[in-house]
């Protein structure tokens, strides 16, 4: 059994097939890519697994479990993590009390402190744990968001363009921690750092006009016809 499914998601905007009839599984333990040309409808699938906009068609379980009409907050309790848009940094607060907040916000289960300095630990950031947010840079920042889904203990994690505005030594080191990550957490990851995907990714999904284009390992859509075209003409 997968660990998160989807199957024949539909959400249409208007006369637009944003996500048209998706099957998708995340196994459990993987990192497993989503990428496609802009406009695929990879935010508006990510949009429905999280349960931010519903789906017009198709089903979502997770751990065999329907949660396609649970409300996000609802699927963040049950160990589904988004962390690149449900949290939010407040600038005048601690490093260690955004991280707090979080928990308390979210499923807040177990000793505080100790979720809190273990999540911190995972993305290195203890030393800066009493730093005001606001004085962190972004790439920290990034860290601290990281920090927030992971103090949540998700068994899924979905991390939406996670290296977008890093530098390229911060990028090493990400792909470090996310790697670390599994497989304890499964990770879904969205991005548009080809480089990033190929090597964090066991498995990638390409989507283009909200359709599956291709799946498979990355050497495999590496050599997809499909897939380099549709890059080409986009
Ligand atoms: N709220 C909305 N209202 C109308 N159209 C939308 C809405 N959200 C998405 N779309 C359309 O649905 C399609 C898929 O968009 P989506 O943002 O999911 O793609 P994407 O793969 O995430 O793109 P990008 O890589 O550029 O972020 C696009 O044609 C987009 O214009």
């Amino acid at each position: 059994m997968s660990l998160l499914r989807a199957r024949g998601l539909q959400r249409h905007f208007g006369g637009i097939a944003a996500v048209d009839g998706v099957d998708f599984d995340l196994e459990k333990g993987e990192i497993h890519g989503l990428i496609g040309p802009n406009g695929a409808g990879k935010t508006t699938f990510v949009s429905l697994l999280s349960g931010r906009i519903a789906p017009q068609e198709g089903r979502i379980t997770l751990e065999g479990e329907d949660i396609t009409a649970l409300p996000a907050h609802a699927r963040v309790r049950r160990g589904l993590g988004y962390t690149f848009q449900i949290t939010a940094i407040f600038p005048g607060l601690s490093v260690f009390d955004n991280v707090a907040l979080a928990v308390q916000g979210g499923r807040g289960r177990g000793d505080l402190k100790a979720l809190v300095a273990r999540a911190l630990a995972q993305v290195g950031l203890e030393a800066l744990r009493d730093e005001e947010a606001g004085t962190l840079s972004y790439g920290h920042l990034r860290l601290l968001e990281l920090a927030m889904g992971l103090a949540l203990q998700p068994k899924v994690l979905i991390l939406d363009e996670p290296t977008q505005g890093l530098a390229a030594g911060e990028i090493a080191g990400f792909i470090q921690l996310v790697r670390g990550l599994t497989p304890e957490v499964s990770v879904l990851l969205i991005e548009h750092n080809m480089a990033v995907v190929m090597e964090l990714a066991q498995r990638i999904t390409v989507l283009n006009f909200g359709r599956v284009l291709a799946q498979g390992s990355p050497a495999e859509i590496r050599a997809n016809k499909a897939v380099q075209e549709a890059y080409l003409g986009a």
